[in-house]
């Protein structure tokens, strides 16, 4: 009922040793609390919280126009939710070496049990769109230390991302992959890969987990969990794939309205009202207050 029963503590702490046992953790994006509810009950390993998919839920293009209290606010929201792990995008970490200190609070504070902070100029763009800029050496690793240094707990994740492939190539993916581990990152995200082999050469240069992100309409092909288990990927990410679902969903509905002046024709792909109730475990308030649940499935469809 309300929450997850799983503190924020005792979730990074889960999160440190199952990265460790070096499996493939996948992890999608949520769109809201309630699909974090979803990614649960159908037993994945964690909850990704995507900057592309605040900046479009909030109808705005992901150029790093949303604020770090939106972010935290989101994260929190998600959080608090599931029992699993959240990873939570914070995009540039939302200004300088200070800034991104109170980033990293304030998104622990939200209960997230990791974070990403990437090497982009801002303002930033899509990883996977052409024309990114990012920062020099020096600025970047400046990030991840002050990053690493602000958290209080040890456990929180400090994933450092590198949008540099795209601009400079893999080799200085690599280089900068290993610099950014010497400032600190616990894990690399090693954006915009473009082959398997790729990121096969990014697991060798480094010891620490690596995050393959297989997002849809981008530069990475979308490989399947046993390839990417194979080379050794640590944690997967589908960051918009539910939201791009959902969305493909509803305008198929809209279309269907205005075509047939009815819904009745996609009623059957909707998830029903008893689905959602239980996803919203109705009947644990139902235990609380008896008032609360008096929805019988034989009243309604
Ligand atoms: C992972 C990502 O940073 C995100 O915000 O979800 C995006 C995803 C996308 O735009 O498809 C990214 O830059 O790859
Ligand atoms: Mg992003």
């Amino acid at each position: 009922m309300l929450y997850s029963q799983t503190d924020p503590a005792t979730k990074r702490a889960q999160f440190r040793e199952r990265l460790a046992s070096g499996e493939l953790l996948r992890m999608p994006g949520a769109f809201n609390p309630l699909s974090a509810r979803l990614i649960q009950d159908k037993g994945f390993d964690g909850v990704y919280i995507s900057g592309a998919v605040i900046s479009a839920d909030l109808g705005l293009p992901d150029i790093g126009l949303t604020t770090l209290t939106e972010v935290a606010g989101r994260s929190q929201q998600i959080s608090r939710m599931t029992d699993l792990p959240t990873l939570v995008d914070a995009d540039t970490g939302f200004g300088e070496p200070m800034n991104v200190a109170r980033t990293v609070q304030s998104l622990e504070d939200a209960g997230v049990s990791g974070l990403h902070i990437e090497d982009q100029v801002n303002p930033k763009r899509c990883g996977h769109l052409d024309g990114k800029a990012v920062v020099d050496t020096d600025t970047a690793l400046k990030r991840i230390r002050s990053a690493a240094d602000a958290r209080r707990d040890p456990n929180l994740l400090i994933m450092a991302r590198t949008d540099i492939r795209a601009v400079d190539g893999l080799d200085a993916a690599m280089d900068r992959a290993k610099q950014l581990v010497d400032a600190g990152a616990d894990a690399i995200f090693p954006e915009a890969m473009r082959d398997l082999s790729e990121f096969e050469a990014m697991r060798e240069a480094v010891e620490v987990p690596i995050l393959a992100n297989m997002t849809e309409f981008g530069k990475s092909e979308l490989f399947t969990t046993t390839q990417l288990s194979n080379i050794g990927v640590n944690i997967v990410i589908y960051p918009v794939t539910l939201l791009r679902s959902a969305m493909g969903a509803a305008e198929r509905t809209l279309d269907a309205i205005n075509a047939d002046g009815t819904q009745q024709s996609v009623v059957a792909e909707m998830q029903t009202r008893a689905r959602l109730y239980e996803l919203l475990d109705y009947e644990g308030y139902n235990a609380f207050d008896s008032s609360v649940f008096n929805f019988t499935l034989d009243s309604h469809h």
